[in-house]
């Protein structure tokens, strides 16, 4: 592919990123992410606003003399003292950039800046020679491009070209810009500037109407080659266009856009990981690319697409971007082959389908009462069924206790026994001592109870409870296992499940202890 097709991928996480209000980085933190973005290979790291303040001044200065495979740049405004800020900033580093910039458009020249159009041009033509007296690579923004009229930055841009400047930046600086309309600007400018050739045109967008990266490909598609974006979309607002979105639709589209990026796209999640952990901002879960379910399925016919052909529900792998693996979530919504599937990973498989279908029929029950079920819980509620399935004898139908401070617990158990529905009712000094007397008082075992024991099996209040109940009968010994979100519930299967293994005389099965 020629160099024409190259998209250069302008990293500004670490100035327009930090605008976002409570995303303030230290030098260090900044450091870390510039290091990161470097080995991402982006092309262009906007390191900060060198004049804004002492510490953005070091950390521009710290970045440029650490970065040496990524350009690096600094922000200024149009003003002498700003552009001479950066040049110091920038002063040791391999590549460095001064991105200066003005706004074009009626309202920001008259209210803002009150300035008239032509000493708006007379300032940014000023800017960018006194940046270009300090370094070869000066990029020249147009802010508020979107709401400015065409002629004026016809205008504009031209004469800063001829003053030195090699990028020119249109941003959307407050997300106004629809993709058609912007493309077409970004083809006009491109079109009837004389000297455009001369410079590279950029886009920066923001995301005030959801439409940042929408904008920054139709602008692509109409001649652009710098996108300005960042790492999670993070921003002024509503933040930028997302780098990843961009870098991913661009390789994932290589069919129909015909472009591409220098991207290391295997760096993408650690980069967005160390973003959201220097900053304190979050990814949410359903965020294109790097958000925890962007690789994940939880519906059994994705599921089950995703195991014969992994394509059927995914246009890029989850290793591409940084992931370890792609994910199968079980919960309510899944099938049998996805379960099958992630059993049989965990050294589960079913000898029958009567055996998979009962194991899936209790994973159905628990899906309903939990929002996600982890390989643990998967792991008891075969074992869970398993045990129940080991013997005939004595089985659990309903069980209902009642516990209230300052009242002795009742447990009311119905239960099978060989063909026959026995019921029974207990009190006890707790609600698993009421359920374990109302279960001896059907089964009259004689067991004597050595050991209760109650585990949650994954972290949080839906977690299931996995009991074990040993019992001793006659120098038998036995351990039962029981599991259920509800750990009385899980605390009465257990038990029944020791019983059925004292009565099934199964102990070479289930050795004792
Ligand atoms: C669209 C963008 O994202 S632009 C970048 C926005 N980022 C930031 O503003 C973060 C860093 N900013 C800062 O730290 C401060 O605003 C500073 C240091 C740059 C300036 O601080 P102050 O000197 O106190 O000025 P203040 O912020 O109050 O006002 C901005 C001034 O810059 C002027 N100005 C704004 N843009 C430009 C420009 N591109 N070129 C020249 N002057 C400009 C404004 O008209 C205003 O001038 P006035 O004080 O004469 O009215
Ligand atoms: C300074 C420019 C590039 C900017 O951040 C904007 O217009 O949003």
């Amino acid at each position: 592919m020629s160099n024409d097709n190259r998209v250069i991928i302008f990293d500004t996480t670490l100035r327009d990123g930090e605008q976002s209000p409570g995303a303030s980085m230290t030098r260090d933190e900044k450091l870390r992410v510039a290091k990161q973005l470097e080995k991402m290979r982006v092309d262009v790291i906007e390191a900060g606003f060198a004049i804004a303040s002492p510490g953005d001044f070091e950390s521009v200065k710290t970045i440029a003399e650490a970065v040496t495979e990524s350009r690096v740049c600094s922000l200024s405004r149009a003003l002498d003292a700003d552009i001479d800020r950066a040049g110091e900033a920038l002063q040791n580093a391999a590549m460095g950039r001064i991105h200066t910039f003005i706004a074009t458009s009626p309202i920001h020249m008259k209210y803002k800046l009150q300035m008239e159009p032509d000493q708006v041009v007379e300032q940014a033509v000023k800017a960018v020679t006194r940046a270009r007296n300090l370094i070869d690579d000066v990029e020249f923004s147009l802010e508020d491009a979107s709401r400015s009229e065409l002629d004026f930055m016809c205008r504009i841009i031209e004469k800063v070209i001829d003053a030195g400047a090699s990028t020119i930046n249109i941003p959307d600086t407050v997300g106004y810009a629809v993709p058609e309309e912007f493309a077409h600007t970004i083809g006009q400018l491109v079109q009837r500037i004389p000297n455009a050739d001369k410079a590279i045109f950029s886009v920066h967008c923001h995301n005030d109407l959801g439409l940042a990266v929408a904008n920054s490909l139709a602008a692509v598609g109409a001649g652009a080659r710098q996108v300005e974006c960042t790492i999670n979309g993070l921003g002024e607002r509503a933040g930028n266009a997302s780098l990843e979105e961009i870098v991913m639709a661009i390789r994932t589209r290589k069919d129909t856009l015909g472009l591409e990026t220098n991207i290391d796209t295997t760096q993408i999640v650690p980069a967005s990981r160390l973003v959201s952990s220097v900053t304190g901002f979050p990814v949410q879960p359903n965020k294109a690319i790097v958000g925890a379910n962007a690789f994940a399925h939880e519906s059994g016919i994705h599921q089950d697409g995703v195991l014969k052909h992994r394509e059927t529900y995914e246009i890029m792998t989850a290793q591409d971007v940084g992931w370890n693996t792609n994910r199968m979530v079980l919960g309510k919504h899944s099938g049998r082959a996805a379960f099958r599937s992630r059993l049989e990973e965990l050294g589960t498989t079913f000898a029958t389908d009567s055996e998979l279908n009962n194991a899936f029929s209790r994973f159905k029950d628990l899906a309903d009462k939990k929002h996600e079920i982890f390989d643990e819980d998967l792991v008891a509620l075969v074992s869970d069924t398993r045990a129940e399935a080991s013997s005939e004898q004595f089985k659990l139908s309903s069980l209902s206790v009642t516990s209230q401070t300052g009242e002795t617990p009742v447990a009311k158990i119905v239960m099978q026994v060989g063909n026959e529905e026995r019921r029974a009712e207990s009190t006890g000094s707790g609600p698993v001592d009421a359920t374990f007397k109302a279960i001896e008082s059907i089964a009259e075992s004689g067991a004597s109870l050595q050991i209760y024991s109650v585990n949650a099996v994954t972290e949080g209040t839906d977690s299931q409870g996995e009991v074990t109940v040993r019992l001793e009968n006659g120098g038998r010994i036995v351990n039962g296992l029981g599991a259920d979100t509800d750990i009385i519930i899980a605390s009465a299967k257990a038990y029944i499940h020791a019983l059925n293994m004292l009565d099934a005389n199964v102990q070479k099965a289930h050795p004792q202890v």
